[in-house]
């Protein structure tokens, strides 16, 4: 199966999706990923949607209450980054703005003058590298392995457990109810006191555990929020279903959205 993801050919979003995939393709932004699965034109893609050390990646995030598409699968890969460049002496750090805040205070510390410069992708970044000398790029040390460039320090990542959770994407005719963990959106449309609190209790009066809640600004009004809500159940279980009932009439005025139930694993590379 063919899967869209986040290039170029090196990335972080790459090495996850070989776990996936037979055959990886790639695009530079994480909402036309998002946008291609939903449409239909490609079957899987897969995006990151959270770090341990940096927390959400909103552009995924915000895809997901735009286009609709199912979560089929979690994948968690240990992030560990290496410092690539052609020499010891360079003035610029190129990197995925995750990965350069993921490494914060090790660049602080090595290169306080260094600038730092946003790209698309860590091996957009290595790109930038290899063409550049005064240009090193943070990224996975395998994209030092051929050409002129070389890993100057390994594990610059600033906490040692340094991990990222994706999400393989497809149509939505194939969410799942079967999985270990389930992922939905809620946009309840209204304001009131206690609002978040009736949104959770659902779940607490069930005993289903939350393993991630995050609000994202709707865009509508200030102070009016989207909440990516993730829970240990699947949508297979009667408590699940009645919790969502309750979280649904919460939220009459807007909309909730199952992107589905999945089971998760851990890639290794
Ligand atoms: O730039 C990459 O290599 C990516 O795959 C993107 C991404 C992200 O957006 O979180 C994925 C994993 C790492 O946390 C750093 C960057």
């Amino acid at each position: 199966m063919e899967a869209l993801t986040l290039g170029p050919a090196g990335t972080y979003s790459h090495r996850a999706a070989k776990a996936v995939a037979d055959e990886v393709v790639f695009t530079d932004s994480k909402t036309a990923i998002v946008e291609a699965v939903a449409s239909g034109e490609y079957e899987r893609g897969v995006v990151p949607v959270e770090n341990s050390t940096e927390g959400p990646v909103t552009e995924s995030l915000d895809a997901f209450a735009e286009f609709d598409v199912a979560a089929v699968r979690e994948l968690i890969t240990p992030i560990r980054h290496a410092l690539i460049a052609q020499g010891p002496e360079f003035d610029v750090v190129a990197s995925h703005p995750q990965a350069l805040a993921q490494c914060r205070e090790y660049l602080d510390e090595n290169y306080p003058s260094a600038t730092l410069e946003s790209m698309t992708s860590t091996a957009a970044g290595v790109e930038r590298a290899r063409e550049d000398p005064s240009v090193a790029a943070i990224g996975h040390p395998q994209n030092a392995a051929d050409g002129d460039l070389r890993v100057v320090a390994e594990d610059v990542q600033d906490q040692s457990s340094n991990a990222t959770r994706f999400l393989v994407v497809a149509p939505a005719s194939e969410r799942s109810e079967a999985g270990s963990k389930t992922s939905f959106i809620v946009y309840p449309n209204v304001d009131y006191p206690g609002l978040l609190l009736e949104l959770l209790e659902p779940f607490a009066d069930r005993d289903i555990n939350l393993t991630r809640v995050e609000s994202r600004p709707s865009g509508e009004r200030l102070g009016d929020y989207v909440f990516h809500i993730d829970v240990e159940a699947g949508l297979y279980e009667e408590r699940t279903q009645d919790a969502l009932a309750e979280i649904e009439a919460i939220a009459e005025e807007g909309w909730v959205r199952r992107l589905g139930s999945y089971d998760s694993e851990t890639v290794l590379d």
